[in-house]
């Protein structure tokens, strides 16, 4: 489903490899943790699978696309197909919840009828249906996260990419919002989320894929955070 094959990345302003002959492959439904310190390459690597880079080397593949090949008319349509959440949850400040969420529909062109029954649907989902009309500046952080979580979820994508989304919360909201990727992992949605937070990595015992200088350091089909450092 995601494929990264002998993939280096070199930016131009850059001595180093930001990433350096990385292979990886993930399953449809699998949930992975990308793991490795400040400067790895772990947000490269997202942005590799999104077309917001494209590889000095290797080839990305997300289901049938070759992602670095793909035309830029198509690269929307990739998009589309990826959810995203931030560390800084990324909300449209001057949109009440649920126009948060449909403003994800909005943009992809889904019909009135459609926005109207989906936008509910998501807002259950991560459990914030009293808080349709409430302003992000309102919101708890774990609440922001889950609004973002429900916005990335509308247009059912195959994978959904988290880099950090724990980093600026509490360790118990932090447990919540783990508990929510674990229910919609089970439920079908892939996903793969970087992660400096030992504690949820060792907790959820799932494969953990670490990055060191760019290159390839573990891949353990249930692993824990590792040595610590
Ligand atoms: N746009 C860019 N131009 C030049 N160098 C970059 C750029 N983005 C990242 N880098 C460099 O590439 C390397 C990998 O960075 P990256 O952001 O992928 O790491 P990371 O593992 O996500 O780090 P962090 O955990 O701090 O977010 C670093 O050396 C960084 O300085």
């Amino acid at each position: 489903m995601l494929r990264l094959e002998n993939v280096s990345k070199i930016y131009p302003t850059s001595a180093r490899p930001a990433l350096d002959d990385v292979s990886v492959d993930v399953d449809q439904g699998e949930f992975v943790f990308l793991i490795g310190p400040s400067g790895s390459g772990k947000s490269t690597l997202l942005r590799l699978l999104l077309r917001e880079e494209t590889p000095t080397r290797g080839s990305v593949y997300v289901a049938n696309w070759n992602v670095a090949r793909l035309p830029n008319r198509k690269v929307p349509k990739l998009r589309q197909r990826m959810g995203c959440v931030f560390q800084d949850f990324r909300l449209l400040p001057t949109r009440s919840v649920a126009d948060n969420v449909a403003f994800a529909l909005e943009v992809t062109g889904k019909s009135e009828h459609t926005i109207r029954t989906v936008v509910p649907e998501m807002l259950e989902l991560v459990n914030l249906t009293g808080k349709a009309d409430r302003m992000p500046a309102e919101l708890s952080g774990g609440e922001a996260q889950r609004v973002a979580i429900a916005r990335a979820l509308a247009n059912r994508p195959l994978v959904l990419l988290a880099d950090e989304p724990t980093g600026n919360l509490d360790p118990e909201t932090s447990d919540d919002i783990m508990l929510l990727l674990d229910r919609i992992n089970r439920a079908g949605t892939t996903i793969v989320m970087a992660t400096h937070d030992r504690q949820i990595v060792d907790a959820m015992r799932r494969r953990v894929v670490e990055l060191h200088l760019g290159r390839l350091a573990r891949d353990d089909a249930r692993g824990v955070y590792g040595a610590r450092r």
